[in-house]
């Protein structure tokens, strides 16, 4: 009879999940022991990592991701990251040891005590299942949950249930399958796009959820057709639409009375994939201008349900792009993309845009940029340019440790395009052990990271808030040359802006470290 290890083992290779991004601990190696040949284990030193480049390499693939963690003390590291992970929407399917079932109960070393509680705030569903018999159906819940709610998920396993043999039904599940279509009703459909065509001014709101979903092309075309100025929802972790294409007009500020500011003058904002909205230095103000009318379409209950105004249509954004642009009567658009600014000049180093304009004039025009830079998000959006899906990646919930990661597993998810990250020396740190996992199986990436000296969006809050002399913002003496040489990476401290577009302009075959030093900036 099989045991629980096989079946789990047959049941992830049929689902394509075979390529596990983990940290062992005892209570995983009953688990791992047997992989089948097709199987990848990709070996992170700290779980944040583990999940940050878990969290890229599903962004990148939209497929589910396995992660192996140890029991509480690894689940535990790994909180961090699964609030970027949650937010994102990644699929992720974590699974971590548990002690054997008899040690559980006396908390023996090791023991995951009340092992769904720890991350249950986060996933979308968590289990622990009740005997061996139930592994192979309670790994198969895992992966549906995730892969349908887009959430991830969280399963805890007794390490002495993997070997135990199982009868014939629990075979049965693997040959389950589980398919969401959340298509609106035709009169949904109907009403809405009567709205849209009746609004004089209407404008869009696009989701990081919509470049996720494949949809960047399809998001340009409705925009195009109905001639609307359209933004990018506040704090996003994808780029749902070219940054400087003529109907652009800016990512919304993360503040409730700049929000109503930028849209007054609209008569109905139509927000797509987002949530309503990822709010984030408290401006106070009214939610919405007067007059105008906001529809949300969104296939994530959550933020229909919490968001705290407007209305909803919960469905997958695709069949209602598709019928937007079917029903309603094309407007004049605008053509001709935007130019770039010339970039500010740093004095005593080089101007954050002045990185960025190298970049964007060095880098393939299908380059994936992983950034975790929080004080200059202003500047790389006057100086990028991207045009493609899949080009930009942010951490969705604002937790540091993503990019260094993010950047590994988006490299490892998608080879065909290259990947920078572009990663602040405070944020660097979070998730340094990611250089370790870069070197050891040589992903080609290039990280560029923006040296400052200080925790600088933090000081932008500080002022913001009232509280501009507080302890804990300066991190001087940072040499990420020596740091990424101990991790086998080989690095470059750039000297001046011609050295970087040099060096920019070669390419790598496998990791690399530019280090580059800035002048401090604003958001
Ligand atoms: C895990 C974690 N810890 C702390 C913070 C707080 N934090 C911190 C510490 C920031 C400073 C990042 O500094 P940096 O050098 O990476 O980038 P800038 O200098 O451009 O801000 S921004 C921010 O929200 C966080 N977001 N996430």
């Amino acid at each position: 009879m099989p045991t629980a290890r096989r079946l789990a083992h047959e049941f992830l290779h049929r689902r394509g999940l075979t390529t596990i991004f983990g940290n062992p601990g005892s209570n995983e190696l009953p688990f791992l022991a047997e992989l089948p040949e097709d199987f990848r284990y990709v070996l992170g030193l700290h779980e944040g990592a583990v999940v940050g480049m878990a969290d890229g390499y599903a962004q990148v693939t939209g497929r589910p991701v396995l992660v192996n963690l140890h029991a509480a003390a690894g689940s535990g590291n790994a909180m961090g990251a699964l609030t970027n992970a949650v937010y994102s929407r990644s699929p992720l399917v974590l699974t971590a040891g548990q002690q054997v079932r008899a040690a559980i109960g006396m908390e023996a070393m090791l023991a995951n005590v009340d092992a769904t509680q720890l991350t249950r705030p986060l996933v979308g569903w968590a289990g622990e299942p009740s005997c061996a018999a139930d592994v192979p159906r309670s790994l198969a819940q895992a992966v549906f949950e995730a892969e349908l709610h887009r959430r991830p998920s969280y399963l805890s396993v007794p390490y002495d249930d993997w070997a135990a043999e199982l009868g014939p039904n629990a075979a049965v599940t693997l040959d389950r399958e589980v398919r969401r279509g959340l298509s609106p009703s035709a009169a949904q459909l109907d009403d809405l796009a009567a709205s849209v065509a009746a609004a004089k001014n209407p404008a869009l709101v696009l989701g990081g959820d919509l470049d996720a979903l494949g949809l960047f092309d399809r998001a340009v075309a409705l925009a195009e057709h109905l001639g609307a100025a359209t933004w990018v929802a506040p704090s996003p972790h994808r780029l749902p639409f070219p940054n400087r294409h003529p109907l652009f007009r800016g990512v919304l500020p993360a503040g409730i009375a700049p929000i109503s500011a930028a849209l007054t003058g609209h008569d109905l904002v139509l927000v797509l994939g987002a949530p309503v909205f990822r709010y984030h230095q408290h401006v106070p103000g009214a939610y919405l201008p007067d007059g105008t009318r906001l529809v949300q379409v969104t296939d994530d209950f959550g933020a229909a349900t919490r968001a705290p105004m407007g209305e909803a249509l919960v469905a997958d954004p695709a069949p209602v792009l598709e019928a937007l642009l079917a029903k309603v009567p094309a407007r004049t658009s605008e053509d001709g993309y935007v130019a770039n600014p010339e970039p500010r000049t740093g004095e005593t180093a080089l101007h954050p845009e002045q990185v960025f304009a190298a970049l964007r004039d060095t880098q393939a025009g299908d380059t994936r940029y992983v950034v975790e830079s929080t004080s200059t998000n202003a500047a790389w959006w006057r100086q990028l340019d991207l045009r493609r899906e899949g080009s930009y990646f942010f951490p969705a919930a604002g937790g540091l440790g993503f990019g260094l990661p993010a950047a590994v597993g988006v490299a490892m998810g998608s080879p065909e395009r290259p990947v920078v990250g572009v990663i602040g020396d405070g944020s660097a740190n979070y998730g340094i052990t990611a250089l370790w996992t870069a070197a050891h199986y040589r992903v080609p990436v290039t990280f560029v990271i923006l040296r400052n000296g200080v925790y600088g969006a933090l000081r932008w809050f500080g002022e913001l808030l009232g509280t501009p002399d507080v302890p804990g913002t300066e991190i001087p003496g940072l040499d990420f040359t020596a740091i990424a040489a101990g991790y086998g990476v080989e690095a470059t401290t750039v000297t001046d802006e011609d050295h970087l577009r040099t060096q920019l302009k070669t390419t790598p075959d496998g990791p690399r470290l530019l280090q580059v030093d800035t002048e401090p900036t604003t958001p």
